[in-house]
């Protein structure tokens, strides 16, 4: 039962709409030029603030990620921690929905979620530098998920571009149900550290852009990652594939370093129907029908309720588990 001074936030998946690597940097960390959304599906997180922090994690995916010390959550409280003196913490639980290690930073959106629950719970802005701070110490991924904005993301994810006038994307997200390391997957594209080479700017969504007009631009650009992930797990193929062929795709394409992959529809009941039809011919994989924009906030979250999107396949749930570190 939730305290009544528990608050909660939606973590969403992120998605890569384009993704070029720029170069490789001394420290082996590669230089991104990414164009970023959301999805409307993701994780939920909330927080009972309390003297110890600790984590507890339920849902679909919660037999797939151990409760320690390395979950992001925790790891991201302990960041903050060390920067802001005297923090409230408290007793955080995940309902994790999205598929973990999978290329649309579910843990990197819970990390965002913490910090912005953690802002909340000591009145802090979440656009405070220890804020943002924190989030990059936590992982490349996570200040452009604090940020839940559609904009251009470059360096190793620290430098993020202003907002984008993106129209809410309809698409399909699908993980064929294969964890992909990311590491793993930069290391296939075997770049030497220190390497530059010059990408093209990433399209973009102009203001009063159509749909169409938007798919189109994307079309343009594509992801640096896909082969090397491909290499490193050739289901992605198929997946990729398999989205191509659904009615009305008008582009398909994988996020971050895999394996989940996106198709885009020209509207709502396409992607609908298309996620139908995947799910039908691969019963073991995630499928879900989902638009693409700015994140949800946490308050339209919390209004729209707590239930998943209605096209959804995923891992068995089992009983919630603890950690107290
Ligand atoms: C590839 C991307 C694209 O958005 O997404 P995902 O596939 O993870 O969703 C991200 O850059 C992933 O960010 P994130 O998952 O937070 O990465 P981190 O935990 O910081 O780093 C994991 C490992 O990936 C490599 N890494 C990560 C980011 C980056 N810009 N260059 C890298 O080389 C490093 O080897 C690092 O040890
Ligand atoms: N809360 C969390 N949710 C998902 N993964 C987590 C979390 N905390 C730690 N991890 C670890 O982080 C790694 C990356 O997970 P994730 O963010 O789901 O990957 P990706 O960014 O590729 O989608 C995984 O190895 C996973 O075990």
């Amino acid at each position: 039962m939730e305290g009544s001074s528990t608050r909660a936030a939606f973590a969403p998946a992120k998605v890569n709409l384009t993704l070029a690597v720029a170069g490789r940097r001394a420290d082996g960390y590669h230089l991104l030029s990414s164009l970023v959304a959301f999805a409307e599906v993701g994780d939920d997180l909330t927080l009972t603030p309390g003297p110890v922090p600790s984590l507890a994690i339920d849902g679909p995916g919660a037999a797939v990620l151990a409760v320690d010390d390395d979950n992001l959550v925790l790891k991201a409280a302990r960041a903050l921690a060390t920067r802001v003196p005297d923090l409230v913490t408290g007793a955080f639980c995940l309902t994790k929905r999205l598929p973990v290690a999978s290329g649309i930073g579910g843990g990197s959106a819970d990390a965002a979620a913490a910090l912005r629950l953690l802002a909340r719970a000591n009145d802090i802005a979440t656009d405070d530098p220890r804020v943002v701070a924190a989030a990059a110490e936590t992982g490349a991924d996570v200040p452009v998920c604090l940020a839940g904005r559609v904009c251009l993301m470059e360096g190793i994810g620290e430098r993020l571009g202003p907002s984008l006038p993106c129209p809410a994307l309809p698409a399909v997200l699908v993980n064929p149900g294969v964890p992909v390391e990311t590491r793993a997957v930069f290391r296939a594209l075997a770049l030497a550290p220190g390497k530059t080479r010059g990408v093209p700017p990433s399209p973009a969504p102009m203001p009063g852009s159509s749909v169409a007009a938007v798919i189109a631009a994307l079309a343009s650009a594509g992801n640096d990652l896909q082969a090397p992930a491909i290499s490193v797990a050739p289901i992605i193929a198929r997946t990729l594939d398999a989205v191509a062929r659904t009615n009305g795709c008008a582009l398909a394409r994988m996020s971050g370093s895999g394996a989940t992959c996106f198709g885009l529809y020209h509207d709502d009941a396409s992607a609908h129907a298309a996620a139908r039809s995947l799910a039908e011919a691969h019963p073991g994989w995630w499928v879900v029908a989902t638009r693409l924009g700015p994140a949800l906030d946490d308050a339209a979250r919390a209004g729209a309720g707590q239930e998943g999107p209605p096209t959804v396949r995923s891992a068995p749930t089992r009983a919630a588990s603890t950690a107290s570190p």
